[in-house]
This record gives C-alpha cells, structure tokens and sequence, in this order.
C-alpha cells in the first residue's frame, strides 16, 4: 500500500537559521516527486523530516492521511537510501536484503521474498558476495533491495546515485523510474542534477534557499517557470538570461531593449505581449531559450521572429549539434545561488576580458542595429541587477544549431529570435511573459 504525503508550512530551524522555510506540498499515493535544488537548499532536510531523522520545527507532516510529525521513524513505514551505500559490509547481499525483513519477523525465512527483490533489482548473481566484491553500481542496487525488500508505503531516496560514474548513472536511473513504477510506491527523490530530475519525476519540485519555488510536471517546469531561478535552474545548455527595459510608446511599436539592440514585439500583440504594457521603462530580465533563436538573416524571417545580430565568441561542437556563444551587446542578467553552485554551460575555458576585436566588431553590428531602434539613453539602463553582480565574461547568448552551420569565431551572424518563445521576469524574478496563470493584484 502507497501513501501519500503531506507537508503543511513545515520549517526547519537551526539555531536562528531556517534550513527549511513553510514548505507545503502534497505527494499523491504512489506519486513519483523529485526534490531538486543546488547544495544547501534544504531538499535532504524535507527528506529527513519526512523519514524522522530531524523534528519538525513548525508545521504539520501528516502520512496517508494521519499526522505523523510526532510518529517515531521506525514505526512510518518509510525506506530510505542514501548517497552513500549503507551496507553490511560483512554481509552477503542475500544477508543484507533479508536483514529489514528479519528484523520483522525473525522465525521466517525470507528466501522467496530476498529472491523476487533480488530478480526485480538484476542482482541474482551477486546474492553470495560480500560489499566488498561488488561496484559501487552493484552496492547501489543492493542498497536499493534492502530498502524495498518490506515493501513500504514511502520511499525516499538521498542523491542515490550522485557517487557513480555518467554512465552507470544513466542506467540506474533508468533501472529506478522502472523499479519505482513496478512498486507503484510515493516516492520522494533528490538531487541537483536537473536532468535526473527531469527524466524521473512525476512532478519536480524546485527548492532554493529553504523555500519551495515551484511544483510541476516536467514539460510544464520548461515551459512555464514560476520565476527567473527555475528557468535558469532546468534546462541545458542553460536559458539566456538578459537585463531589458520594456520599451512601450503611446504611438509605435513595443519592444524589449537589450542594451544596444533591440527586440521589437510582432504586431498585432499577442495578449502575453499587451500585458508587458504596464511594465514601460521598467528593467525586466528578458528569458531566451538556446532553441529560441536561429542563424538567419532578417529575409527570412518567419511571423513572430525579431531580427538581432551577434559577434561568434566560443563555438561547441557537439556531433549532433553546435552550441554558439555570441556576443550581442547585451548584458547577462546573473541569478544569486545559480552561478556558484552550477557553472554556466560549458562557456569554455575561462577568457580574458573582452578581446579588442570584439570591440571593434561590436561597434560594427552595434552602429548598424542602434541606428534602427534609437539607442536606450543612460536613463534607461536596467538596474535589474546590481553593478557588483554584472558579469563582464564575454558572451552574452548561447544558441543552439545544427552541425550544418558553419560559423567563423569573430564572425557577424545575423539572429532571429522567436518571440513566441520570449520570456519576461519582472525585477523580483517573477515570470510576467508568458502571463502567470494567477496575475498578481494591481497596486494602485
Ligand atoms: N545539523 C545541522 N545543523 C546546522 N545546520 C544544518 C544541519 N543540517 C543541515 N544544515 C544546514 O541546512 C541547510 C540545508 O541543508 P540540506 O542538507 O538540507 O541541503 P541540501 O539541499 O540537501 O544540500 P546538498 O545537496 O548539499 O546535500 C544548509 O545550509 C545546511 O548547512
């Protein structure tokens, strides 16, 4: 039997400092929901909490239904497996996986049921051999069969497998998403990795600093980020992020001002567009997906895409396709928490500052497109981000290409950019563009 599990404005308090701010979330009976965030954010805390292992602070854990805050850990019916392998290190895997269902009920012999588990994890031909003559893959599955050998009605499990090499990771993930489902058992699973967490879960639910940003399957996670920090925390090669001013005539067209260029929003506006109206003059960040723009002259533009250019700074070949960081005169909106605990997608070895011929071309697109779209004046800059935080790494746009395209490094390439694809964080981070689903009441 699967449970679900409920937290109710749980926190957890360290001293003065909060690990874990009122979380409230739901896990549906036999829901498979991954806990993703960067190192610190307090997703092994909500796992620990909902194990036992640490009291609640404040709020509520209730499990099936029942308050459980109170409920001691042996007596919740939870599994957990941790990053590191909790074995017996004298004991076969038969004697490991048996040792939870002993502990139960110590007169039965538990060979049928160590064997269906060890037949459901592909470990049979490891049942006689100590920890210590297995992979740290092996011991991994081993763990995993202890855990789920009693059948419990929540499982929880601690970075798994953040101690294997990509390879063997891959494949356990795999093994796990199929093993989860076979067991039909709540699941709560942690992890940075983004992608684990993409490809596992149920729904995906994003934590930074203690606070719970977003809850969501997956697909909506990509395309319907809460705010700038889940935009930029899922997804590979990482979302553009820029500092923009929303540009909003009475009489012309609206348009998103990226410092020396300019996006201007396809007539007739769609609503999400329109809605950006009350932002005019503000600073924004402006979101762009790597598959939101193309190498392409304005010619051929299709409805819905702006013409931008750019200066080719670093390319990645990667066999299926190529990565291209330009430079395009932008600036980098930088999002506290993301840039320490994961890099920017492989922007190559760090650079010097920007090198003279960037300038020069720089000035060469720069004189070409702000003589189109009047330049923003000093008045208009954004102060989205603070000067200290401003990134003077070279690069501000890494688009994603076919290994058709050739380009040169220090070539101009013109950009279209697909605006149906733009997205728009106010100066708080909050998603504005596409519009959320619940607008925020307008201060008069
Ligand atoms: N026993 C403790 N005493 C004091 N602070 C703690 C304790 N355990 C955790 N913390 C702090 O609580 C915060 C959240 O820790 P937690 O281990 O839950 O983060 P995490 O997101 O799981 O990180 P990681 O991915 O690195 O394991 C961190 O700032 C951590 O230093």
């Amino acid at each position: 039997m699967s449970r679900a599990i409920e937290l109710r404005e749980v926190s957890k308090r360290y001293g003065d400092t909060y690990a874990v701010r009122r979380v409230s979330l739901t896990v549906e009976p036999g829901e498979f929901l991954v806990l993703l965030g960067p190192s610190g954010c307090g997703k092994s805390t909500v796992l620990r909490m909902i194990a036992g292992l640490e009291d609640i602070t404040e709020g509520e854990l209730l499990l099936g239904g029942e308050p459980a805050s109170d409920v001691l850990p042996r007596e919740r019916d939870i599994a957990m497996v941790f990053q590191s392998f909790a074995l017996y290190p004298s004991m076969t895997t038969r004697e490991n996986i048996a040792f939870p269902l002993r502990l139960r009920d110590p007169s039965t012999d538990h060979d049928d049921e160590v064997r269906t588990t060890a037949r459901m994890l592909a470990i049979e031909d490891l049942l006689e051999r100590l920890p210590a003559q297995m992979s740290g893959g092996e011991r991994q599955r081993v763990a995993m069969g202890r855990a789920i050998s009693r059948r419990p009605s929540v499982f929880l499990l601690d970075e798994p497998l953040s101690s294997l090499d990509a390879k063997l990771r891959g494949h356990l993930r795999a093994e796990i998403a199929r093993i989860v489902a076979e067991l039909g058992v709540t699941t709560v699973y942690v992890t940075h990795d983004q992608a684990e967490a993409m490809s596992l879960g149920d729904r995906v639910a994003v934590m930074r600093d203690g606070v719970l940003q977003q809850a969501s399957p997956p697909r909506e996670l990509y395309a319907r980020p809460a705010n700038v920090f889940v935009a930029a925390f899922v997804g590979t090669p990482r979302i553009n992020l820029l500092e923009g001013v929303v540009h909003a005539p009475l009489d012309g067209p609206m348009a998103l001002d990226l410092g020396r260029q300019r996006l201007c929003l396809p007539q007739p506006l769609t609503t999400d567009h329109q809605l950006l109206r009350i932002q005019q003059g503000r600073p924004v960040i402006v979101g762009l997906r790597p598959e939101a723009v193309r190498i392409g002259p304005p010619s051929q533009a299709r409805p819905g895409e702006a013409a931008i250019g750019g200066i080719v700074e670093h390319v990645e070949y990667l066999g299926h396709e190529v990565l291209v960081h330009l430079n395009t005169g932008s600036r980098r909106a930088v999002v506290p928490d993301l840039e320490s605990s994961r890099p920017a997608v492989d922007a190559g070895p760090a650079r010097p500052a920007r090198r003279p011929w960037i300038d020069r071309a720089l000035h060469r697109v720069n004189s070409v497109v702000v003589s189109r779209s009047s330049a923003p004046g000093p008045a208009q800059q954004p102060a989205a981000v603070p000067p200290e935080r401003r990134t003077t790494a070279a690069g501000d746009l890494v688009l994603r290409s076919g290994p058709e395209h050739r380009v040169r490094v220090g070539g101009h390439v013109p950009l279209l950019v697909d605006l149906e694809r733009l997205y728009v964080f106010d100066h708080t981070g909050l998603r504005i563009c596409p519009a959320p689903d619940r607008m925020p009441a307008l201060h008069t």
